[in-house]
Protein backbone atom coordinates (compact mmCIF):
# COMPACT_ATOMS: atom_id res chain seq x y z
CA UNK A 1 0.00 0.00 0.00
CA UNK A 2 1.30 3.20 -0.85
CA UNK A 3 2.43 5.37 2.65
CA UNK A 4 0.96 8.25 4.19
CA UNK A 5 2.29 11.49 3.45
CA UNK A 6 3.76 13.55 6.10
CA UNK A 7 2.78 17.20 4.65
CA UNK A 8 5.82 19.21 6.25
CA UNK A 9 4.52 22.04 4.78
CA UNK A 10 0.82 22.04 6.94
CA UNK A 11 2.52 21.10 9.82
CA UNK A 12 4.85 23.98 9.51
CA UNK A 13 1.60 26.38 8.88
CA UNK A 14 0.53 25.08 12.45
CA UNK A 15 3.47 25.47 14.40
CA UNK A 16 3.63 29.15 12.75
CA UNK A 17 0.00 30.09 14.00
CA UNK A 18 0.92 28.64 17.27
CA UNK A 19 4.24 30.65 17.41
CA UNK A 20 2.08 33.80 16.35
CA UNK A 21 -0.20 33.34 19.45
CA UNK A 22 2.50 33.44 21.95
CA UNK A 23 4.04 36.36 20.30
CA UNK A 24 0.75 38.17 20.55
CA UNK A 25 0.29 37.29 24.28
CA UNK A 26 3.87 38.07 25.06
CA UNK A 27 3.00 41.53 23.52
CA UNK A 28 -0.37 42.13 25.20
CA UNK A 29 0.45 40.66 28.56
CA UNK A 30 4.25 41.81 28.80
CA UNK A 31 4.77 44.33 26.17
CA UNK A 32 7.13 42.38 24.92
CA UNK A 33 8.47 41.63 21.20
CA UNK A 34 10.65 38.62 20.55
CA UNK A 35 13.61 39.78 18.50
CA UNK A 36 15.65 37.20 16.05
CA UNK A 37 18.89 38.57 14.28
CA UNK A 38 20.33 36.55 11.38
CA UNK A 39 23.77 37.02 9.72
CA UNK A 40 25.15 36.07 6.30
CA UNK A 41 28.28 36.11 5.06
CA UNK A 42 28.99 35.84 1.50
CA UNK A 43 26.14 35.54 -1.30
CA UNK A 44 25.65 31.55 -1.34
CA UNK A 45 22.27 31.93 -3.56
CA UNK A 46 20.91 29.05 -1.42
CA UNK A 47 21.99 30.47 1.97
CA UNK A 48 20.21 33.77 0.57
CA UNK A 49 17.10 32.09 0.01
CA UNK A 50 16.83 30.66 3.37
CA UNK A 51 17.83 33.65 5.08
CA UNK A 52 15.35 35.93 3.09
CA UNK A 53 12.73 33.29 4.55
CA UNK A 54 13.55 33.48 8.00
CA UNK A 55 13.10 37.01 8.00
CA UNK A 56 9.88 37.25 5.84
CA UNK A 57 8.70 34.23 8.40
CA UNK A 58 10.15 36.44 11.59
CA UNK A 59 8.18 39.52 10.56
CA UNK A 60 4.75 37.13 9.82
CA UNK A 61 4.54 35.85 13.26
CA UNK A 62 4.63 39.35 14.77
CA UNK A 63 8.02 39.44 15.86
CA UNK A 64 11.56 41.63 14.88
CA UNK A 65 13.36 40.25 12.18
CA UNK A 66 17.20 42.07 12.09
CA UNK A 67 19.06 40.77 8.66
CA UNK A 68 22.80 41.42 8.56
CA UNK A 69 24.55 40.55 5.55
CA UNK A 70 28.08 40.78 5.42
CA UNK A 71 30.79 40.85 2.23
CA UNK A 72 32.22 37.05 1.75
CA UNK A 73 35.57 38.67 2.78
CA UNK A 74 34.71 39.70 6.18
CA UNK A 75 37.11 39.32 8.86
CA UNK A 76 37.18 36.50 11.74
CA UNK A 77 37.50 39.40 14.01
CA UNK A 78 34.61 41.76 12.52
CA UNK A 79 32.31 38.61 12.53
CA UNK A 80 33.00 38.05 16.51
CA UNK A 81 32.72 41.59 17.01
CA UNK A 82 28.91 42.05 15.58
CA UNK A 83 28.49 39.04 17.65
CA UNK A 84 29.27 40.04 21.06
CA UNK A 85 27.44 43.14 19.89
CA UNK A 86 24.57 41.05 19.49
CA UNK A 87 24.82 38.76 22.70
CA UNK A 88 24.72 42.52 24.24
CA UNK A 89 21.91 43.90 22.68
CA UNK A 90 18.42 43.42 24.93
CA UNK A 91 16.13 43.70 22.04
CA UNK A 92 17.52 40.71 20.22
CA UNK A 93 16.85 37.12 22.13
CA UNK A 94 18.44 35.16 19.16
CA UNK A 95 21.01 35.09 17.19
CA UNK A 96 21.70 33.10 13.92
CA UNK A 97 24.62 32.39 11.74
CA UNK A 98 23.59 31.06 8.13
CA UNK A 99 25.95 28.18 7.38
CA UNK A 100 28.00 27.47 5.24
CA UNK A 101 30.00 30.52 6.18
CA UNK A 102 33.32 30.95 4.05
CA UNK A 103 36.16 28.78 4.21
CA UNK A 104 38.39 31.48 6.09
CA UNK A 105 36.32 31.58 8.69
CA UNK A 106 36.32 28.63 11.86
CA UNK A 107 32.64 27.67 12.26
CA UNK A 108 32.78 26.26 15.68
CA UNK A 109 34.40 29.75 17.03
CA UNK A 110 32.05 31.40 15.44
CA UNK A 111 28.98 29.51 16.88
CA UNK A 112 30.78 29.15 20.38
CA UNK A 113 30.50 33.13 20.61
CA UNK A 114 26.86 32.77 20.64
CA UNK A 115 25.19 33.25 24.26
CA UNK A 116 24.06 30.11 24.63
CA UNK A 117 20.98 31.89 25.63
CA UNK A 118 20.37 33.17 22.27
CA UNK A 119 21.91 29.93 20.28
CA UNK A 120 18.17 29.70 18.42
CA UNK A 121 20.03 26.77 16.22
CA UNK A 122 21.18 24.81 19.22
CA UNK A 123 24.70 24.72 18.03
CA UNK A 124 26.75 25.87 20.71
CA UNK A 125 28.59 23.26 22.53
CA UNK A 126 26.58 24.53 25.57
CA UNK A 127 23.33 23.32 24.40
CA UNK A 128 25.34 19.81 22.61
CA UNK A 129 26.09 19.41 26.13
CA UNK A 130 22.60 20.21 28.01
CA UNK A 131 20.67 18.45 25.00
CA UNK A 132 23.04 15.15 25.27
CA UNK A 133 22.84 14.73 29.25
CA UNK A 134 18.61 15.58 29.09
CA UNK A 135 18.90 19.09 30.26
CA UNK A 136 16.77 21.74 29.09
CA UNK A 137 18.79 23.54 26.15
CA UNK A 138 17.82 25.18 22.54
CA UNK A 139 17.19 22.22 20.34
CA UNK A 140 18.40 22.46 16.37
CA UNK A 141 15.82 23.34 14.29
CA UNK A 142 15.89 20.47 12.17
CA UNK A 143 15.68 17.44 14.37
CA UNK A 144 13.07 19.23 16.47
CA UNK A 145 11.22 19.54 13.60
CA UNK A 146 11.42 15.63 12.72
CA UNK A 147 10.68 15.22 16.32
CA UNK A 148 7.37 17.01 16.49
CA UNK A 149 6.44 15.17 12.67
CA UNK A 150 7.22 11.95 14.66
CA UNK A 151 5.28 12.78 17.81
CA UNK A 152 1.87 14.46 15.53
CA UNK A 153 2.37 10.60 13.46
CA UNK A 154 2.74 8.22 16.65
CA UNK A 155 1.82 9.80 19.68
CA UNK A 156 4.49 7.70 21.52
CA UNK A 157 7.78 6.84 20.10
CA UNK A 158 8.61 4.80 23.13
CA UNK A 159 10.33 1.42 22.40
CA UNK A 160 10.65 2.04 18.56
CA UNK A 161 13.80 0.84 16.58
CA UNK A 162 15.09 4.11 15.43
CA UNK A 163 18.07 4.14 13.13
CA UNK A 164 19.76 7.73 11.84
CA UNK A 165 21.85 7.57 9.14
CA UNK A 166 24.40 10.37 8.89
CA UNK A 167 26.42 11.67 11.55
CA UNK A 168 26.32 15.35 11.50
CA UNK A 169 26.49 18.13 14.58
CA UNK A 170 23.66 19.54 13.00
CA UNK A 171 21.29 16.90 12.38
CA UNK A 172 22.58 13.36 12.78
CA UNK A 173 23.77 13.52 16.22
CA UNK A 174 21.43 15.81 17.84
CA UNK A 175 18.41 14.25 15.97
CA UNK A 176 19.91 10.07 17.84
CA UNK A 177 19.73 12.54 20.94
CA UNK A 178 16.03 13.44 20.77
CA UNK A 179 14.69 9.94 19.52
CA UNK A 180 16.74 8.91 22.54
CA UNK A 181 14.98 10.88 24.88
CA UNK A 182 12.08 9.53 23.28
CA UNK A 183 13.05 6.29 24.80
CA UNK A 184 13.50 4.90 21.17
CA UNK A 185 16.56 2.41 20.82
CA UNK A 186 19.16 4.48 18.69
CA UNK A 187 21.09 3.27 15.96
CA UNK A 188 23.68 5.96 14.40
CA UNK A 189 24.52 4.76 10.98
CA UNK A 190 26.87 6.14 8.35
CA UNK A 191 28.93 5.73 5.25
CA UNK A 192 30.93 3.09 7.33
CA UNK A 193 28.95 1.16 8.65
CA UNK A 194 28.66 -2.31 8.09
CA UNK A 195 25.48 -4.51 6.11
CA UNK A 196 24.04 -0.58 6.09
CA UNK A 197 20.58 -2.22 4.04
CA UNK A 198 20.33 -4.48 6.84
CA UNK A 199 20.60 -1.82 9.57
CA UNK A 200 18.09 0.14 8.03
CA UNK A 201 15.70 -2.77 7.38
CA UNK A 202 15.51 -3.29 11.17
CA UNK A 203 14.23 0.50 11.68
CA UNK A 204 10.67 1.24 12.51
CA UNK A 205 11.84 4.86 12.30
CA UNK A 206 14.36 5.93 9.53
CA UNK A 207 15.84 9.45 9.75
CA UNK A 208 17.92 10.03 6.04
CA UNK A 209 20.47 12.59 6.82
CA UNK A 210 23.75 11.87 4.71
CA UNK A 211 23.49 14.63 1.99
CA UNK A 212 23.32 11.78 -0.80
CA UNK A 213 20.94 11.86 -3.36
CA UNK A 214 18.10 8.87 -2.73
CA UNK A 215 20.74 6.85 -1.42
CA UNK A 216 18.20 5.23 0.58
CA UNK A 217 16.61 2.98 -1.97
CA UNK A 218 13.08 1.27 -0.78
CA UNK A 219 14.11 -2.28 -0.50
CA UNK A 220 16.21 -1.25 2.51
CA UNK A 221 12.58 0.05 4.25
CA UNK A 222 11.06 -1.89 6.32
CA UNK A 223 7.05 -2.90 5.60
CA UNK A 224 5.46 -0.02 7.26
CA UNK A 225 7.88 2.09 8.56
CA UNK A 226 8.18 5.85 9.30
CA UNK A 227 10.73 7.50 6.83
CA UNK A 228 12.00 11.23 7.40
CA UNK A 229 13.97 12.60 4.62
CA UNK A 230 16.19 15.63 5.80
CA UNK A 231 17.84 15.62 2.62
CA UNK A 232 17.90 18.49 0.19
CA UNK A 233 19.86 17.60 -2.67
CA UNK A 234 19.57 19.45 -6.12
CA UNK A 235 19.95 17.44 -8.93
CA UNK A 236 19.61 17.44 -13.17
CA UNK A 237 16.95 14.91 -14.33
CA UNK A 238 15.87 14.72 -17.36
CA UNK A 239 17.23 18.29 -18.59
CA UNK A 240 15.70 19.46 -15.72
CA UNK A 241 17.00 20.65 -11.92
CA UNK A 242 14.94 18.91 -9.70
CA UNK A 243 15.42 18.95 -5.93
CA UNK A 244 15.10 15.38 -4.27
CA UNK A 245 16.23 13.97 -0.64
CA UNK A 246 18.62 11.00 0.36
CA UNK A 247 15.91 8.47 0.04
CA UNK A 248 14.46 7.67 -3.39
CA UNK A 249 10.83 8.60 -2.79
CA UNK A 250 9.55 6.84 -5.34
CA UNK A 251 10.54 3.24 -4.22
CA UNK A 252 10.64 4.14 -0.18
CA UNK A 253 6.94 5.22 -0.74
CA UNK A 254 5.37 1.62 -1.91
CA UNK A 255 7.15 0.10 1.68
CA UNK A 256 7.22 3.05 4.22
CA UNK A 257 3.89 3.50 6.19
CA UNK A 258 4.36 7.27 6.25
CA UNK A 259 7.11 9.05 4.43
CA UNK A 260 8.08 12.90 4.10
CA UNK A 261 8.55 14.45 0.52
CA UNK A 262 11.48 16.67 -0.53
CA UNK A 263 10.39 19.45 -1.00
CA UNK A 264 7.56 19.69 1.20
CA UNK A 265 8.76 17.35 4.26
CA UNK A 266 11.54 18.61 6.71
CA UNK A 267 12.69 21.85 5.26
CA UNK A 268 9.40 24.00 6.49
CA UNK A 269 9.42 22.82 9.97
CA UNK A 270 13.44 24.14 10.09
CA UNK A 271 12.26 27.31 9.79
CA UNK A 272 9.16 26.73 11.71
CA UNK A 273 11.24 25.68 14.84
CA UNK A 274 13.44 28.43 14.79
CA UNK A 275 10.58 31.02 15.20
CA UNK A 276 9.40 28.68 18.21
CA UNK A 277 12.81 28.55 19.45
CA UNK A 278 13.03 32.54 19.53
CA UNK A 279 10.00 32.31 21.26
CA UNK A 280 11.32 29.94 23.68
CA UNK A 281 14.54 31.96 24.37
CA UNK A 282 12.92 35.22 25.11
CA UNK A 283 10.63 33.32 27.43
CA UNK A 284 13.39 32.10 29.19
CA UNK A 285 15.42 35.55 29.10
CA UNK A 286 12.38 37.09 30.52
CA UNK A 287 11.63 34.56 33.31
CA UNK A 288 8.14 33.72 31.85
CA UNK A 289 6.52 30.05 31.43
CA UNK A 290 7.64 28.74 27.98
CA UNK A 291 5.53 28.01 25.10
CA UNK A 292 4.02 24.17 25.04
CA UNK A 293 3.75 22.21 22.35
CA UNK A 294 6.87 24.55 20.52
CA UNK A 295 9.96 22.51 22.82
CA UNK A 296 11.31 18.80 22.89
N1 LIG B 1 22.56 28.36 10.83
C1 LIG B 1 21.95 27.41 10.09
N2 LIG B 1 22.40 27.16 8.86
C2 LIG B 1 21.80 26.17 8.13
C3 LIG B 1 20.68 25.45 8.65
C4 LIG B 1 20.25 25.74 9.96
O1 LIG B 1 19.30 25.11 10.52
N3 LIG B 1 20.91 26.74 10.64
N4 LIG B 1 19.99 24.55 7.85
C5 LIG B 1 20.26 24.50 6.43
C6 LIG B 1 19.49 25.44 5.56
N5 LIG B 1 18.14 25.83 6.01
C7 LIG B 1 18.04 26.78 6.97
O2 LIG B 1 18.94 27.50 7.27
C8 LIG B 1 16.97 25.40 5.32
C9 LIG B 1 17.02 24.44 4.33
C10 LIG B 1 15.87 24.10 3.61
C11 LIG B 1 14.66 24.70 3.90
C12 LIG B 1 13.42 24.42 3.09
O3 LIG B 1 12.36 24.88 3.42
N6 LIG B 1 13.53 23.67 1.99
C13 LIG B 1 12.44 23.47 1.07
C14 LIG B 1 12.98 23.53 -0.33
C15 LIG B 1 13.48 24.92 -0.66
C16 LIG B 1 14.14 24.98 -2.02
O4 LIG B 1 13.45 24.88 -3.01
O5 LIG B 1 15.39 25.16 -2.04
C17 LIG B 1 11.81 22.09 1.28
O6 LIG B 1 12.52 21.17 1.72
O7 LIG B 1 10.63 21.97 1.01
C18 LIG B 1 14.60 25.64 4.89
C19 LIG B 1 15.74 25.97 5.59
C20 LIG B 1 21.73 24.77 6.16
N7 LIG B 1 22.20 25.91 6.87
Amino acid sequence: MAAQIIDGKAFAATVREKVAGHVARLKEEHNITPGLAVVLVGEDPASQVYVRSKGKQTVEVGMNSVEHKLDVDTSEADLLALVDQLNNDPAIHGILVQLPLPKHLDEDLVINSISPAKDVDGFHISNVGLLSTGQKSMVPCTPLGCLMMLRDHHGSLSGMNAVVVGRSNIVGKPMAQLLLGDSCTVTIAHSRTKDLPDVVRRADIVVAAVGRPEMVPGDWIKEGATVIDVGINRIERDGKNVLVGDVDFASASERAGAITPVPGGVGPMTIACLLANTVTACCRANGLAEPEGLTA
